[in-house]
């Protein structure tokens, strides 16, 4: 009895000014949640009903409730889910609103999940010093900049089509491939440092990256965990694990390279460098801390490794699907780089047109990204209505690359949507697979150069095929959207 009464009183005492701020922000909405189009649920509960079940059913949802808007001709829906309440655009008109908004970028609320491995880095700052990061960061990923990344994009895909050349006649899971060869990637251009994944599968800093987005996706989509002493009890110790095997490592790494630079052996002018040399010429001039540089670093190797995997995971499915579009990859790359085995160079990357339309296409029907979150610091208006303070908007790529009266028969595999008359025709926020406006991915050239690298070496060498078709596919919302079914592709060597 003493017992139950102590836990309450813990209860009361731990989540009351949580539980006040929660109804009071209910209390706030739910006069305007009234007046927006979506569908009603019970009061505070909402949708959630409808969400439950396994990581398929958010996008199923939403997609059937964007169905419902557009017959109704609105250009948003809004749920609510246990006190949260949430609009999604529907199409690029509509989303203009927010993604050309420059005061509501704060992130939502699923990224508070990250600031314990990338701190207040790029991605989760506002304000000030969101401007003043992206300003230092725009020259990092100019054009000629790129250029001095496409080394290490060469060198780990040369990496990634020896490795496949030791499993070709069998079945790959191309999922777990390009996951190590992504990470290698954005380490060499972050840190400098070839953590050599590809070659060496049970490499620690690996595994603290999976069971950390592992845990934080577990997190974020199970609400009974963010009850803290259900966490803390089931999964605390696993998550610190992880995070200390991230933030130890890079830790090391940066304090050593530090050392170096301080010593006068880095040359933080060289015109190819880590990205590590430049946070540091910025930490020397006094503009960020040593705490900054680390954040960033993390925050870099977060935001340019998970996304770009996930993106080539669903390119290899569509590769191995779609035996003509595959051909067609191929026979232009073949065009370019012949029968040889040199690098990529940046006019070969400009040359491949038709690769480009290809991923792009691919991002469009199955973009990696399922919601860019923002939270509304003020009441929010869109066209003649007005979303409350506090609510959230998700910018939702597959509900707006999904929609059929931009892209007739939308799950249609088509990369000549991309050819530049028909770009031309469309509203530029109807394709937001790296979302739009000022806070869009500062790294997207540099994701889209890496990836044509990629397929580059790999299609040269290897045909990839699957008996399943490409629909056949499902889409799980975790962090990023993954597909439900392995990417397992059978390697076969071109003659
Ligand atoms: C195909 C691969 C990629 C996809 C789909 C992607 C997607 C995105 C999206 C949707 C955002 C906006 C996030 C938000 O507002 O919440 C974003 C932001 C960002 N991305 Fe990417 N990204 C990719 C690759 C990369 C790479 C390779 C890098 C770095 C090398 C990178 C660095 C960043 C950074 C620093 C931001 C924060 C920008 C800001 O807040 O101003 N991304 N990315």
């Amino acid at each position: 009895m003493i017992g139950a009464l102590l836990i309450t009183l813990f209860a009361v005492l731990y989540y009351g000014p949580w539980l006040k701020k929660v109804i009071s922000t209910f209390l706030y909405q739910y006069p305007y949640l009234q007046k927006l189009p979506g569908p009603k649920g019970p009061p505070f509960i909402g949708s959630i009903a409808d969400l439950a079940g396994d990581t398929t059913v958010p996008l199923k949802f939403w997609l059937s409730e964007a169905e419902k808007a557009r017959e109704r001709g609105d250009g948003f829906f809004t749920i609510t889910v246990l006190g949260r309440t949430i609009s999604f655009p529907i199409n690029g008109e509509t989303l203009k609103y927010i993604c050309e908004s420059n005061e509501e970028i704060l992130k939502g609320k699923d990224y508070e999940f990250l600031r314990a491995w990338i701190g207040d880095c790029i991605l989760l700052v506002i304000g000030k010093e969101w401007r003043d990061r992206r300003k230092s960061y725009t020259p990092l990923f100019h054009f000629s900049q790129l250029d001095g990344y496409l080394e290490t994009f060469n060198k780990h895909a040369r990496v990634m089509a020896e490795v496949l050349h030791d499993k070709a006649g069998t079945i790959v899971d191309m999922s777990e491939a390009v996951k190590r060869t992504a990470l290698d990637v954005i380490c060499d251009t972050a840190m400098g440092i070839n953590f050599d994944t590809q070659r060496n599968p049970t490499h620690p800093y690996l595994h603290s990256v999976h069971d950390f987005t592992h845990l934080q996706q577990r997190h974020n989509t199970t609400p009974h965990m963010w009850i803290t002493p259900i966490w803390y009890l089931l999964y605390d110790r696993e998550y610190k694990r992880s995070l200390h095997g991230l933030n130890d490592l890079t830790k090391k790494i940066m304090d050593e390279r530090f050392r170096r630079v301080q010593n006068g052996e880095v040359d933080l002018e060289a015109k190819k460098r880590p990205l590590i040399d430049h946070f540091f010429s910025y930490q020397q001039k006094g503009d960020w801390t040593l705490e900054d540089v680390h954040y960033e670093l993390n925050g870099v190797i977060f935001g340019g490794h998970d996304t770009t995997s996930a993106t080539l995971t669903w390119v290899y499915w569509v590769l191995g699907t779609q035996a003509e579009f595959q051909q067609q990859c191929f026979e232009e790359i073949n065009d370019i780089m012949g029968p040889t085995d040199r690098d990529l160079d940046h006019d070969d990357l400009k040359s491949m047109v038709f690769l480009e339309r290809f991923i792009k296409e691919c991002m469009r029907i199955f973009p990696p990204i399922p919601a860019v979150e923002r939270e509304l610091m003020n009441d929010f208006k869109i066209g003649d209505h007005v979303l409350p303070k506090g609510s959230e908007i998700f910018i939702a790529p597959h509900i707006v690359h999904h929609n059929p009266e931009v892209y007739p028969e939308p799950w249609k595999f088509d990369p000549d949507r991309f050819l530049p008359e028909n770009i031309a025709k469309r509203n530029p926020y109807d394709f937001i697979p790296f979302s739009a406006g000022p806070r869009n991915c500062i790294g997207q050239k540099f994701a889209m150069q890496e990836m044509k690298t990629i397929l580059s070496w790999t299609l040269r060498k290897f045909s990839f095929s699957t008996k399943h078709d490409m629909l056949d596919q499902g889409f799980a919302i975790e962090v990023i959207c993954k597909p439900t079914i392995n990417v397992d592709l059978l390697v076969t060597p071109r003659k």
